[in-house]
């Protein structure tokens, strides 16, 4: 069923969104949907050609981390997988159709303009599969995930040390592209294409899987790496997978440590700044990681009462929090004071 989810604010862009319509019923039972389309102040970003890259999204102005460069809902929204009927996979050509069909004339016409990597004589699913990013799944009882198409987020290019993340928000039902590096004013703004995991793997299999789904060939600053220095950077990222995949299997170590007298002062931070080194080195950002590992180096020094590194640990993870999820989770007062903290001098 097509679901076009109406804007109750003044010239918003309102999305086709193709879905159950207990989907629609469980999303208008949320408390803050439809939250407003609340945009940048000023202009982040434009967008121009880029020689081999078709078109891409360069910073306006000079941007810091945890910026908003881009908050836009998606002209159309559809379940990441559409199930063939009978064995027929044209029904999904005709589901996609039917749903472009269904987008105000001015959008259909700048969607149709997308780059379509896949020549496939279904233009609006070459669009789809070129441009539609992940959304996750949206509330009700349907589990499979959905994923959009946005004109702005569209000409955005991929790197594999990104300087901006793309992130959904259903409130808003908006897409949101934030800078998770500083980005002077001519640079060009990159995301990341590949899924958590993906990013992590060596560079002859992200390549690979880039050119299976977008059909380019990464030239991003580690993906040309010289030989050595490429083995070197597989290592790091081999080592950021081992430990995402390990994520939260050993319990509270800050706890532990904080606990257990017999471990060195510096055995949090220690642990801790081997991940975050081999983020920074990589220019990752991968937000399980991130979240807790800045997060148990802030606590640590918070607990043996260093402020300016708990401050500077904090600082990291309201960035990180502003790009994930649009809100600093109370990291701002630790910033500002961290000895009010929980965890202040537990350690001293
Ligand atoms: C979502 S579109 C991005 C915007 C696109 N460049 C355009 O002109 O609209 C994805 C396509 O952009 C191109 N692309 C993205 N990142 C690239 C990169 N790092 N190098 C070369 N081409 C890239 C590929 O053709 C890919 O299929």
């Amino acid at each position: 069923m097509s679901i076009p989810l109406p804007s109750p604010y003044t010239n918003e862009l309102s999305s086709l969104c193709v879905a159950p319509s207990e989907t629609r019923t469980a999303l208008f039972a949320m408390d803050d949907f439809p939250a407003p389309l609340e945009t940048p102040f000023y202009t982040t970003y434009t967008i121009r050609d880029v020689p081999g890259a078709g078109k891409g999204m360069f910073a306006a102005k000079d941007l810091a981390s945890g910026d908003l460069i881009l908050r836009e809902r998606p002209v159309v929204v559809i379940p990441e997988i559409i199930p063939t009927v009978n064995g027929d996979a044209s029904h999904a050509s005709q589901f996609l159709a039917l749903a472009v069909q269904n987008v105000p004339p001015k959008e259909k016409e700048a969607f149709l303009q997308l780059h379509d990597c896949k020549n496939f004589p279904d233009k609006v699913k070459g669009i789809i599969d070129t441009n539609a990013m992940n959304i996750g799944r949206l509330p009700g009882p349907f589990e499979g995930s959905f994923a959009g198409v946005a004109l702005g987020l569209s000409r955005i290019n991929h790197s594999c040390t990104p300087n901006a993340i793309c992130t959904w928000h259903t409130p808003s039902f908006t897409f949101n592209i934030t800078a998770i590096k500083p980005i002077k004013a001519g640079e060009q703004i990159f995301i990341s294409y590949l899924t958590q995991n993906e990013i992590l793997k060596p560079r002859a299999a992200r390549i690979k899987t880039l050119q299976d789904k977008y059909a380019f060939t990464c030239k991003c600053s580690s993906c040309s790496l010289p030989k050595k220095e490429s083995k070197s950077s597989d290592g790091r990222r081999a080592f950021l997978l081992a430990v995402q995949e390990k994520l939260g299997s050993g319990g509270n170590e800050v706890e532990a440590w904080i606990k257990d007298r017999t471990l060195p002062d510096d055995h949090v931070i220690k642990r801790s700044s081997l991940v975050i080194e081999s983020m920074e080195r990589e220019g990752v950002f991968n937000y399980g990681l991130w979240r807790y590992y800045y997060a148990m180096v802030c606590k640590a020094h918070c607990a043996l009462k260093n402020e300016l590194q708990a401050r500077e640990g904090a600082e990291k993870i309201v960035v990180g929090m502003l790009a994930k999820h649009t809100t600093d989770g109370g990291w701002s007062k630790v910033v500002a004071r961290p000895q009010e903290s929980n965890w202040w001098g537990l350690r001293a």
